[in-house]
This record gives C-alpha cells, structure tokens and sequence, in this order.
C-alpha cells in the first residue's frame, strides 16, 4: 500500500491514533496555535471523552480528522491514523472518501446541520446512494432501517418530512442514523447534546452508547459536561491551549487528577 499505515500491534484496537498533530489558522496578522503537538487515541468500543474549555481546540481537532477544517488552516506537523491509515498522507482526491468511509460526525446544532430544502428521506437516500453502487430501493430499504435502529418511530412517515417539522433531539437522531449508515470505525459528537433539553441529551447519550455497544464503534465525545463524562465515558483526554495536559480513565481523572488544570475544572464543576 502507497499510504503510510500503523505499525505494531499496540494500536490496532485504535479507530483513531493522532500522533503529533499541530494545526495554525493564519490570520492576516498572526497565526493561531489552535493544536500544539497534539497526542490522542480513540479505542474500539470505547468512549473516549474530550474535555477542556472554550477556544481549547477540541472541534479544531474533530475537523482535522473529518479533513473539513476550515480554509485558513495548516496542519504542519503530526499524522492523523483512522483505522490504520495516517490520513494526512493521502492524496486529497481519495481523502474525502476515506474519510467519509471510515468516521462520522454529528455537531451541536442538528437542525443546522440537516438540508431544510431536502426530506429526511431523500438525505439519508443521498448518503447512501454516494456510498453504494445499490438500487433506490435497496437503499430505501437501508435507510428505514438506519431510522429505526435509532430509536426513531415510524420511519416510514419520516422519510416524508422536512427538518423543520422536527423536534431538536429527532433531527440528531436522524443525524446519527447518517453518521453511522456504513458503520464507521470511528464516530465523532461534538458537543451533541448541548442545544437539547435535559430529557433528550440522555436519549441521545443512551443512542451513541448503544452504537458503541452494537457495532464495537469508537466515539469521540467532545463536551464541557463532566456530568455526562462521568457517567458514560471509558477514557478522558483533558484539553488546554492545544494540548492534552491529561488522560487517563474516568476513575483516574475524577478520583485521582494530577494535573493542575484537572482539578481546577473538577474544582469548578462541583
Ligand atoms: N477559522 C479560524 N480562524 C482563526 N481562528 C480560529 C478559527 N477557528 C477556530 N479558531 C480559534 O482556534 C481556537 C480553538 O477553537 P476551537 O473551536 O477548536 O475550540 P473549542 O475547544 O472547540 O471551543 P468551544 O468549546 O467553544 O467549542 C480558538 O482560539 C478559536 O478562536
Ligand atoms: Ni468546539
């Protein structure tokens, strides 16, 4: 194979290995170290939280991988491995696909995030016809399918309506269902609870939790809730101006923090 893979068997269980990855945003009168030499991994079947405060860098990191970070955005050093593969060696007309084929996101804002001008059905069909060489109807099949395995009722009706028509916690649901329709290695949430009610955060908590569950997927979290961490997270990576100044599983961080930063942000969410 052209591209560079991983070696040794102690990352295979990583959906995602970055190594080293360092990201400016050029502005007309500075660069921006939005990410500084930046380590993280991401297991199969785990929940791996990323945690830290505002301007941190956390959806710079999420964008870097999905490679949808914004134009003025060098990456200058680091390798970004998605299931094996070290993304940023790829050329850029496969790197879509790769990518695409291989991780999902879904952000804070599902309503955002959907085509208002598209029903849920024909989105969830595009996705899938992009993907696969199958007929209409097999992917209409797919996409029913994809509807129900995300909790969502009547799929057959959905299909038919427009994002507008749904409820918040429905539309990131239904983006769930496109983020996982090939069953990524790899699912990215950015902060994807955070514009929900409290009833619905812990559906859709509950939703990624199942994934992680049934198709062995890796999910990177991104949230400011240590709440949510707590309870629903295997291993946290704590975040600051670019960095992980932590990691370490849920007990480690909560119970036993040894990095400064750490226990501040324990300190200020009691
Ligand atoms: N396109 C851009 N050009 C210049 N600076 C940017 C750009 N996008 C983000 N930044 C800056 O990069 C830093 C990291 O931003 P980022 O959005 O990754 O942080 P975050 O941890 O996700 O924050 P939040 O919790 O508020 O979502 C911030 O200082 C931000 O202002
Ligand atoms: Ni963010």
């Amino acid at each position: 194979m052209q591209y560079k893979t991983e070696q040794g068997a102690q990352s295979e269980k990583a959906a995602l290995d970055i190594r080293g990855l360092s990201l400016d945003y050029v502005m007309p009168d500075q660069n921006i170290h939005a990410v500084v030499d930046l380590n993280l991994v991401a297991k199969m079947g785990k929940i791996t939280a990323l945690v830290g405060e505002s301007g941190s860098g956390k959806s710079t990191v999420a964008l870097a991988v999905m490679g949808i970070q914004d134009k003025n955005a060098i990456i200058s050093s680091g390798e970004i491995y998605l299931a094996g593969m070290d993304v940023l060696s790829i050329p850029k007309k496969d790197m879509r696909s790769y990518i695409s084929n291989h991780a999902g996101i879904i952000f804070q804002d599902p309503i955002d995030s959907l085509n208002p001008l598209l029903t849920i059905g024909e989105q969830l069909m595009e996705t899938i016809l992009i993907h696969e060489k199958i007929t209409k109807k097999q992917a209409r099949a797919i996409a029913l399918n994809q509807l129900l395995a995300v909790s969502l009722p009547q799929p057959e009706e959905l299909m038919k309506k427009y994002p507008f028509m749904l409820s918040g916690g429905m539309c990131q649901r239904v983006m769930i269902a496109i983020a996982s329709v090939f069953h990524p290695p790899l699912l990215i949430a950015d902060e994807p609870t955070t514009a929900l009610d409290v009833t619905v955060q812990a559906q859709i908590l509950y939703q990624l939790d199942s994934m992680r569950k049934r198709d062995g997927t890796a999910i990177l979290l991104i949230t400011h809730d240590l709440g949510v961490v707590a309870e629903i997270a295997d291993e946290v990576c704590i975040m600051k101006d670019g960095q992980i100044v932590e990691r370490g599983t849920v007990d480690d961080i909560f119970y036993n923090p040894q990095n400064m930063y750490t226990r501040k942000l324990l300190a200020a969410a009691l």
